[in-house]
């Protein structure tokens, strides 16, 4: 068993300083390159354990690491989109992540996507809160450590500044860390380091790759033994085509080793690819490539942790954040590899939404969100909406509007697609953040639950009382129209009227003030109503109280959801509508043992 390095991705908000950083930690290390300062491979760095204990030496010997990991790899393309690309699985490729926050800024959007993404696939992280040069009054020590530079500042910068560090401490708690600035950190396994730094001036970088290394070594090294003899296994990063070339792939190689001529399986959208390598690429070093044309070097055979561009035929459709595989037990790898589709793109429900993502790895992290949050999906595909989707998400409307949904994360609307989904009704939630995506589907549903609600209580018949005016009784029947005032509650146009036993006395036919036809009349209101089926004298007198008549099941619903809903005078009203009706049926309106 041999120990590989840790592979490191970088994370954070656009423009709080991932490439920045990243440039920094290669940049240190380059003028020890010829000596083997640093190992240039296609998507990744490492620096080797040599270089490490040559920057930060006396870190390492305080934080008693010792020698059993080779180096640090750190991938070159920061951002979850990469780290989503970059998956294994059940997992993450990344061993360590570095989330960087601007600790002037605070988080933002992306920082609680990555930190969304890091939980998911449980990938340990320090924080590095960059940009510490901005806090007003910071005097920089351009490549110092941070303690030695912290002790330097006046005594309100570095509170300040520690205001700042708590402010992240807060933030964190809040999504379920427990974190601390590294040097009081008492226990790695259960808190998160924050560190502060400055990526341009390098202040902090010593101890965040100490850090880096320490977490590696104490709680890493299992997984990240590697056997040297065995099939390679990797991830895609990326599918680019290259002049002279045709198309290649560049993958990470996280376990065993790949040679020249070896027998490959990758996956497209829905099939396994199998090829056979033409050859195996590594990047030229920069000294080199001054002096030719060309970018990389041939190489026979590569042991993992590398990153390395492929050529080979039928490379074509392959998608990024595939695995590869080294074939050599074919049967066993190509199993494992359409199983491993198959529980991202198969595992859908009969009824559900749309998914569309630009990864595979992107893919599997937005149907493992919905499914946190109990949406049911249709189908999970990579690629850009197409017409066809529009098509099926319009069917699936018919059946449920909230299904007639595509989610699409980091992919565009086909043209030929998009005028179809502008008549169909098809909702889009597109983006690039996850989490947002999910919330606007969630305000969405929301909006259309209460809009719902709101429909079916105008639907309802609430409780309203209404009185007989004295000597304004104008026809006997047929129908009978009197003079009557809204007591209670609002009075509509075809409700049936009750008296103060339950008898029923009629229905509304029609109600009039000054010449004008009305349909709806609400409390303090006095009109010329026409009564349906009544005979004054008869059913009702002068003076009489009469009563909307309110189904049961109207009833049961107003108690149940919409009670709350109700005016004072519709809730005392309601209240004398109970005593009449249980006059005749004493369980009128009780609710059954199922309902
Ligand atoms: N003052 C200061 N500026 C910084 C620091 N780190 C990065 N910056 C600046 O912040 C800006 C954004 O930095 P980048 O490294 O490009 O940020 P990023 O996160 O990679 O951004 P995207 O790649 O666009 O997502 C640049 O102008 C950097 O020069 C720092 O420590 N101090």
């Amino acid at each position: 068993m041999k120990i590989r390095s840790p592979i490191v991705s970088v994370l954070g908000h656009v423009d709080h300083g991932k490439t920045t950083l990243l440039d920094y930690v290669r940049g240190s290390t380059v003028a020890d390159r010829e000596a083997g300062g640093i190992t240039q491979h296609i998507g990744a760095t490492e620096i080797p354990i040599d270089t490490i204990n040559k920057i930060c030496g006396n870190f390492i010997a305080r934080l008693s690491i010792k020698d059993t990991i080779p180096g640090l790899f750190f991938i070159d393309t920061p951002g979850h989109a990469a780290f989503t690309s970059l998956r294994k699985r059940g997992g993450a490729l990344a061993d360590l992540a570095i989330l960087i926050v601007d600790i002037n800024e605070g988080f933002k959007p992306q920082t609680y996507e990555a930190i969304n993404i890091l939980k998911m696939y449980k990938t340990p992280f320090i924080v590095v809160a960059n940009k510490i040069d901005r806090i007003f009054g910071w005097e920089v020590h351009e490549g110092a450590s941070f303690m030695e530079s912290f002790k330097q500042q006046a005594p309100v910068v570095q509170t300040e500044l520690d205001l700042k560090v708590y402010d992240l401490v807060g933030k964190l708690h809040e999504e379920g860390f427990q974190s601390e600035r590294f040097d009081r950190v008492n226990d790695f396994s259960s808190q998160i380091s924050i560190i502060p730094i400055c990526a341009k001036s390098g202040e902090g970088i010593v101890e965040l790759i100490a850090m880096l290394l320490g977490l590696a070594q104490e709680y890493l090294t299992e997984q990240l033994e590697i056997h040297e003899d065995a099939p390679a296994k990797g991830t895609v990063l990326e599918v680019k085509e290259e002049t002279g070339l045709g198309v290649t792939v560049d993958s990470i190689i996280y376990d065993g080793v790949i040679r020249d001529g070896d027998e490959i399986a990758l996956m497209d959208t829905n099939n396994l690819v199998k090829t056979k390598i033409r050859s195996i690429l590594r990047p030229l070093p920069l000294e080199e490539m001054r002096d030719s044309k060309k970018k990389f070097k041939k190489v026979d055979e590569v042991v993992a942790a590398a990153g390395i561009k492929i050529t080979a035929p039928n490379l074509d459709d392959v998608v990024s954040g595939s695995p590869l595989r080294v074939l050599s037990d074919e049967e066993d790898a190509e199993a494992e590899l359409l199983k491993e589709l198959e529980d991202i793109t198969v595992d859908t429900d009969d009824e559900g939404l749309f998914v569309k993502a630009d990864t595979l790895g992107s893919l599997e992290a937005v149907v493992h969100l919905l499914k946190e949050m109990d949406i049911p999906i249709r189908s999970a595909e990579i690629g850009d909406v197409s017409k066809r989707d529009v098509i099926d998400a319009s069917i699936a409307k018919d059946e449920n509007i909230e299904h007639g949904v595509i989610i699409a994360f980091n992919v565009k609307v086909h043209p030929k697609a998009e005028n179809d989904l502008s008549n169909s009704g098809v909702k889009l939630f597109a983006g690039d953040v996850i989490y947002q995506i999910t919330e606007d589907y969630e305000a969405w549903v929301q909006e259309r639950k209460e809009a719902q609600k709101k429909q079916w209580l105008e639907s309802i018949i609430k409780p309203a009382k209404l009185m007989i005016l004295p000597k304004l009784i104008f026809r006997q029947s047929k129908p009978a129209i009197c003079g009557i005032e809204v007591e209670a509650g609002t009075v509509k146009q075809g409700y049936s009227l009750m008296n103060a036993n339950g008898d029923y006395v009629g229905t509304i036919a029609s109600m009039e003030d000054k010449g004008e036809t009305l349909t709806a009349i609400s409390r303090g209101q006095r009109v010329a109503m026409a009564i349906n089926d009544a005979i004054a004298g008869k059913d009702f007198e002068e003076g009489d109280s009469l009563f909307v008549d309110i189904p049961e099941k109207h009833y049961k619903i107003l108690e149940r959801e919409f009670k709350d809903k109700l005016n004072e005078d519709e809730f005392t009203a309601l209240d004398e509508i109970l005593e009449i009706k249980r006059i005749k049926d004493k369980d009128w309106g009780k609710f059954g043992l199922f309902e």
